[in-house]
């Protein structure tokens, strides 16, 4: 495994070399999970993954489809299922784990650490709470075809088994199509969640900061109003701490190596073809070469009035700043995430004020090595409304 820590060298295999490291190494878990690899992230590039990719960003996740659905971005569909919850928190801590069989994939019968043993489990149960979920709506939905889409599953639904243009099946299998409501759910749900604890923690920590956080969202939103999804792209500053929690949180696996397709050279060494290269965006991200006071949390950095700010997008535009990756593979849920991130934080900061339980003044921000970096002990707050004054009780997020 070659591992490259600094923004140049990222963009050297990223863009300059694109078509050489197009394919994911396919951790052996991740193809438990995956269906035998049959999802977006884990598909090598070809026709498949990217007709998969394409019915993904143009028809679920587009930005059409996303307006439609607003109920799932109001706590509706998958992710208000306790089990399903639960089950997609333990994927992401498995595909955490480092596990031997990757490095000498001669070991992988031997299962010596007993990981894929536990992960075969876990997808037998994501496997039947996925089937049962889409039965359930197939069985809601008869006889009602003409009726408006109301959320992601059932857009899911609606292109399963149709042709593209150029004849291809959008998702021509039951197993492409739970591939495909796997990218949604595990995408989903658990990177975007967990970011947001990083984020009130972040902001439960800085007085200052949150204090200006809120009077944003009263001048924009205006102190009687609710947060709407129109109010987003005003509030700079509450778009700066995203930016800022992405930065410090994204977890130590946040891009999955890639393979060589080729032979190649990268910063002046060789890359047999095969080798998988690990770009280190949690390294690149708290690199002092890259950012001023990299371990300080100071969202002012991505301001747009800040001399660097408005280079560092979502996008992965700067190989300094790759929460969602970059290029060809860059995340395709991006926008969602974007959306989803800022609404609920923004819903949350508006309507309430939020305080640490009696006695705890210092916030523990320990986290666990996995795709996402959870908080160790998870953050608990107390919500106040902020316009009456009311007691509130204990929040666990
Ligand atoms: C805060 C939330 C999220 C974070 C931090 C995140 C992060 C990432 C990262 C770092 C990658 C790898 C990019 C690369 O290798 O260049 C990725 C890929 C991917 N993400 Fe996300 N993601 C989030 C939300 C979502 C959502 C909401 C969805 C789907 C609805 C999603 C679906 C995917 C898929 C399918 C891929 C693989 C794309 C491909 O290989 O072509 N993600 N994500």
């Amino acid at each position: 495994m070659i591992v490259v820590s600094s923004p140049a060298l990222a963009k050297e295999v990223i863009q300059a070399h694109k078509s050489t490291f197009s394919t994911r190494l396919a951790p052996v878990v991740a193809k438990i999970f995956s269906y035998d690899g049959n999802e977006v992230a884990m598909l090598p590039y070809g026709p498949d993954w990217a007709a998969m990719r394409k019915v993904l960003a143009r028809e679920v996740i587009s930005n059409q489809a996303l307006d439609a659905c607003r109920a799932l971005r109001e706590g509706a569909v998958l992710a208000g299922i306790r089990e399903y919850r639960q089950a997609i928190g333990e994927m992401t801590v498995l595909l955490g784990r480092p596990n031997v069989s990757d490095a000498f994939p001669l070991l992988t019968r031997f299962d010596l650490q007993g990981i894929q043993g536990q992960a075969t489990k876990l997808a037998k149960r994501f496997d039947c709470i996925i089937t049962s979920v889409i039965e359930r709506r197939l069985k809601d939905l008869e006889g009602k075809e003409g009726m408006v889409f109301k959320d992601l599953l059932q857009i899911l639904l609606q292109v399963q088994g149709r042709a593209d243009a150029t004849g291809r099946l959008l998702s021509d299998s039951f197993l492409h199509f739970k591939g495909l409501v796997l990218d949604v759910a595990s995408g989903g749900s658990d990177p975007a969640t967990t970011l947001i604890e990083w984020a009130m923690t972040e902001l439960l920590n800085d007085e200052k900061v949150m204090t200006k956080v809120v009077q944003e969202l009263d001048q924009v939103v205006g102190p009687n109003n609710v947060v709407e999804e129109h109010h987003l792209k005003e509030l700079n500053y509450l778009n700066a701490v995203v930016k800022e929690t992405c930065r410090l949180h994204v977890g130590i696996m946040g891009l999955t190596p890639r393979l060589a397709g080729q032979p190649c050279t990268i910063g002046g060494y060789h890359i047999p073809k095969g080798a998988a290269v690990f770009v280190n965006t949690w390294a690149i991200h708290r690199d002092p070469q890259n950012w001023a006071e990299p371990l300080q949390f100071r969202p002012e950095r991505f301001l747009d009035s800040c001399e660097d700010g408005p280079r560092f997008d979502f996008m992965g535009s700067s190989f300094q700043f790759l929460p969602f990756g970059s290029g060809r593979r860059v995340c395709v849920g991006l926008n969602l995430a974007e959306r989803l991130m800022k609404y609920v934080l923004a819903s949350m900061l508006h309507s309430f004020e939020w305080k640490l339980p009696d006695g705890e003044e210092k916030l523990d921000f320990s986290d666990k090595l996995g795709v996402v970096a959870k908080k160790v002990k998870p953050l608990v707050a107390i919500p106040f409304p902020r316009r009456l004054g009311k007691l509130g009780c204990e929040v666990q997020f």
